[in-house]
């Protein structure tokens, strides 16, 4: 089954800042920033609105990077600010729980995003089941979708849709799609869902075809579209917000959201508290190039300083490997390696 959108519009855009854009923070949101971007996002009429440590519920961690404060504070925070807005949270499964899972409905929130390694959705089977049994409106995250063909990603997303998930997500995680990659693989989970369930698009800029990519995406058949307002997440960061609204209006697709009021929250709540501003430099160039999972960046750049070598180089190692998302550790195995070969 889809979610209910209105149909008065052609797509959804969810927007993630307070979820992937956690990444490029290092994961140190206050809950004055979580009010103020929540706030800002719900007067540009977001309808979703994604609140979460960057490696999602229980994400807090030696391994993934501590939050500065704890999650389910900023969730109860986003609940409490928005007006129209519904909160949602990641899930990981194995890193989050099913208890996670409980907190933050209990905290609000009303959305859940179940995320896997595109070949791996099996894992996440009992997570819709248990956020359907409460209520939850439910999407599916097929990670690092490019090294995955289209036909058994949309395998995977029929284990997903069967399991209760109402819109299951392309994720180029790498930002290593481009164009046609996009559209063949939204197209093979279109034709395997059909009405069974909505199928989204998740762009990274890596190699500056965010935007672009997600524009195919709906040409495709892609009903939600995820962005981050300034672009601020993980490697070069995601398809901006702002970016996205405006295009997708020029392109006559309608998404229900205020552009200049988009605008004002990137300007406003955003720019101004910005650590690190995602860009398009040797390391996140590469990480698309190479296919490597974005969250990865600050792990990498953390690698290099200790290690004394370029996180380009270990993003190029880890990318011939094929780590995937959970396999942090791996980054500074690669690291040694490199300084031993100096
Ligand atoms: C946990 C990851 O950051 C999820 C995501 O946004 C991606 O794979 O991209
Ligand atoms: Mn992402």
């Amino acid at each position: 089954m889809s979610p209910v959108m209105d149909p008065a519009f052609d797509i959804r855009i969810t927007d993630t800042t307070l979820r992937d854009g956690s990444h490029a923070m290092s994961h140190k949101f206050t809950v004055q920033n979580v009010r103020d971007i929540v706030r800002a996002l719900d007067d540009a009429r977001m309808e979703v609105i994604e609140v979460t440590h960057g490696d999602g519920l229980g994400g807090s961690s030696f391994n993934y990077g501590f939050s500065l404060v704890p999650e389910l504070e900023l969730i109860k925070a986003a609940v409490d600010e928005a007006t129209q807005a519904k909160i949602a949270v990641l899930l990981l499964p194995g890193l989050g729980t099913i208890r996670d899972l409980d907190q933050a409905f209990d905290a609000g929130a009303k959305v859940a995003r179940i995320a896997t390694h595109s070949t791996e959705a099996d894992i996440s089977i009992q997570h819709f089941q248990h956020a359907r049994k409460l209520g939850m409106e439910t999407v599916g995250f097929l990670m690092l979708s490019h090294r995955t063909s289209p036909e058994e990603l949309a395998k995977q997303a029929r284990i997903m849709a069967d399991a209760g998930c109402e819109c299951v997500y392309v994720v180029d995680s790498a930002g290593a799609l481009i164009l046609d990659d996009v559209s063949d693989r939204v197209s093979a989970l279109v034709a395997e869902l059909g009405d069974d369930a909505q199928v989204g698009f998740h762009g990274h800029q890596n190699l500056a075809f965010g935007v672009a990519n997600s524009v195919y995406a709906v040409r495709a058949g892609a009903k939600q579209i995820d962005g981050t307002l300034l672009a601020l997440g993980a490697g070069a960061g995601n398809a901006p917000t702002e970016v996205l609204a405006a295009a997708f209006d020029k392109l006559g697709i309608k998404t229900g959201v205020d552009i200049q009021a988009l605008m004002s929250a990137a300007e406003d709540a955003v720019k101004p508290i910005i650590t690190r501003m995602p860009i398009m430099d040797r390391a996140s160039i590469m990480q698309g190039y190479a296919g490597v999972y974005s969250s990865f960046l600050i792990h990498a750049e953390r690698a290099a300083a200790r290690y004394g070598v370029p996180a380009w180089k270990i993003l190029e190692e880890v990318g011939k490997a094929g780590y995937v998302g959970g396999q942090e550790d791996m980054i500074v195995d690669v690291a040694v390696q490199l300084a031993g070969q100096k």
